[in-house]
């Protein structure tokens, strides 16, 4: 069924009565014995008309929110419906196409997520996310929460006596900051079996008052009011994983006008950089297929189709900012303007002046997002400088690097192509300015391989321009004066904030989504 809430309907040739020109309907498309109808309800449970949806049904879009319905087999008679908003509005005339051509109600998606999400993807994706330790994985991802608390609580004005929505509540986490910030009431929507769980919490900790749990995808779940602000934690890895950024904009239908986003933008960084451990621990597996006797049995001919494979998969690990090879370039969506539509194929126009000679393994990426409160602007950077957290950094490796000299300009591009699996094909293409060396590959962001940092990320060879063994021994307590007090100069940047000790779900599977990691307390 297709269900939309607060639409307002109006007959066009006037007759219909006053009584049944209420405003704030319900209409929905409805099966019944093999046939599509349109039903239109008041609030008060009384239908206002039930008409057949078939062939000889006539519409026609008015302005962004407005459609005209006419019903030839009934004298013409003609409805203007005024929907929420635009979206519900596009939703609906889409599917009155899809049943004036002749298809079956029930092969027509119910919501903008159906529409562009494979239904084993969207089964698993959840189940995922039904898992408290999936939750708790998060949740324990101190630097990500505590920045999603710092930036509510910091920005209470914008919370206080404020109606919030938070999209993907999960465990409730960020709804539970929002009623600290004192909005008066949070609808924390979730999709997945989690939802039954965050009510509990909410319960015991006496807040259903403030706070009411919408089971469901945002996308087809109806809400009383339009709200002040929306908040979500809807990021995957390279920013963009799981394409949940698009059903945070789709709640923008419930934003009113001047409404905030937390988080307001977002930045995907890419580089180049060099790997040779990388890239070679890569060619190494791909020759396990170079055995001419394994077990008695030749593999070689597969040798080459291992290497497309190993190759396809972006890397998620943490890495020393010295292997970036130049100034990283930003790309910034901004939630408040952006629509869905944008997120389908992102295209990222690359340029870099090399400063040194070195040979490019790939592209590396991380983002950063930011809170724009009325208070204060706070931050959260997933970047090689920063302290490492559940999002690690993402590396796409070529299947043969490019050696560049000091000097050369490198340009080319890196495009997403989303999927249907909540999922991006990355496409990345280098090329030497004024020549035609060029590089290219496309990765498959939904299956990565996850590289498990266990401790800090070495520090690329070549890095030492005075003696290692003389900096270690003069920078040791009581040396600190002999060696002019300073800091270490290969101190680990992120061994003062976090210990990180990561281990794979039980199986060593990838979960589809986020890896399972236990994080560690600072
Ligand atoms: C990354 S988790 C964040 C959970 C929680 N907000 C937090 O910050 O800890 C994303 C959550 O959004 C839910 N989700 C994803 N897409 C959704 C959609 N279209 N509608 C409703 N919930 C969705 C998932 O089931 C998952 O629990």
């Amino acid at each position: 069924m297709h269900e939309y809430s607060n639409v307002d309907v109006t007959l066009l040739d006037g007759k219909l009565s006053k009584d049944q020109q209420e405003t704030k309907s319900s209409l929905s498309i409805k099966k019944e014995s093999e046939k599509a109808y349109i039903l239109l309800v008041k609030q008060d449970s009384s239908n206002v008309f039930k008409i057949s949806a078939d062939e000889s049904l006539e519409s026609l879009r008015s302005g962004s929110v407005g459609i005209v319905i006419s019903l030839p087999k009934q004298n013409h008679l003609t409805y203007l419906l005024n929907f929420s908003n635009r979206e519900d509005a596009i939703n609906f005339n889409k599917i009155l196409a899809s049943i004036k051509s002749g298809e079956n109600i029930d092969d027509i998606p119910t919501s903008q997520f159906d529409e562009r999400t494979e239904e084993s993807s969207a089964e698993q994706y959840f189940q995922f996310y039904g898992y408290l330790s999936q939750q708790q994985n998060m949740m324990q991802d101190y630097i990500r929460t505590s920045t999603y608390q710092r930036a509510i609580l910091d920005n209470s004005i914008d919370f206080s006596g404020k109606v919030v929505l938070d999209v993907g509540a999960g465990s409730g986490i960020l709804s539970f900051f929002a009623a600290q910030a004192g909005a008066r009431k949070v609808y924390a929507v979730e999709a997945s079996s989690m939802a039954q769980h965050a009510k509990t919490l909410i319960d015991n900790n006496h807040l259903s008052s403030r706070i009411q749990i919408v089971p469901g995808k945002v996308e087809e779940i109806t809400l009383p009011e339009q709200v002040d602000v929306i908040i979500s934690e809807p990021m995957g890895y390279m920013l963009y994983n799981e394409r949940m950024l698009e059903s945070y904009i789709h709640a923008k239908k419930f934003l009113k006008p001047n409404g905030k986003m937390y988080p307001t933008t977002g930045d995907l960084y890419v580089t180049p950089f060099t790997d040779d451990a990388l890239y070679m621990e890569q060619v190494g597996k791909a020759n396990f297929w170079y055995q001419q006797s394994f077990y008695g049995v030749d593999l070689t001919t597969l040798r080459d189709l291992a290497l497309e494979e190993y190759f396809k998969q972006p890397v998620v690990d943490n890495f020393d900012v010295r292997v970036c090879l130049a100034k990283p370039i930003k790309y910034t969506v901004n939630f408040l303007t952006a629509t869905e539509e944008d997120l389908y194929e992102i295209n990222i126009p690359l340029s870099f002046d090399m400063t040194t000679t070195a040979v490019v393994h790939g592209l590396a990426f991380w983002f950063d997002v930011s809170f724009d409160g009325t208070s204060s602007q706070v931050w959260l950077s997933t970047g090689p400088t920063q302290p490492l957290t559940h999002w690690y950094q993402v590396r796409c490796l070529f299947v043969k690097p490019l050696t560049v000299s000091q000097g050369q300009v490198i340009k080319g591009h890196a495009i997403l192509h989303s999927n249907r699996k909540q999922s991006y094909d990355v496409e990345i293409f280098l090329e030497i300015d004024g020549t035609n060396i060029s590089v290219e590959n496309t990765l498959d962001l939904k299956n990565p391989y996850f590289r498990y940092p266990n401790g800090p990320a070495p520090v690329p060879p070549g890095q030492f321009h005075e003696s290692p063994t003389e900096q270690y021994w003069n920078g040791l307590p009581g040396e600190q004066e002999a060696s002019g007090g300073r800091v270490h100069p290969n101190a680990n940047p992120y061994s003062q904030n976090c210990n990180i000790n990561n281990n794979l779900n039980s199986s060593g599977d990838y979960d589809g989504t986020r890896m399972a990691t236990d994080w560690g307390w600072c």
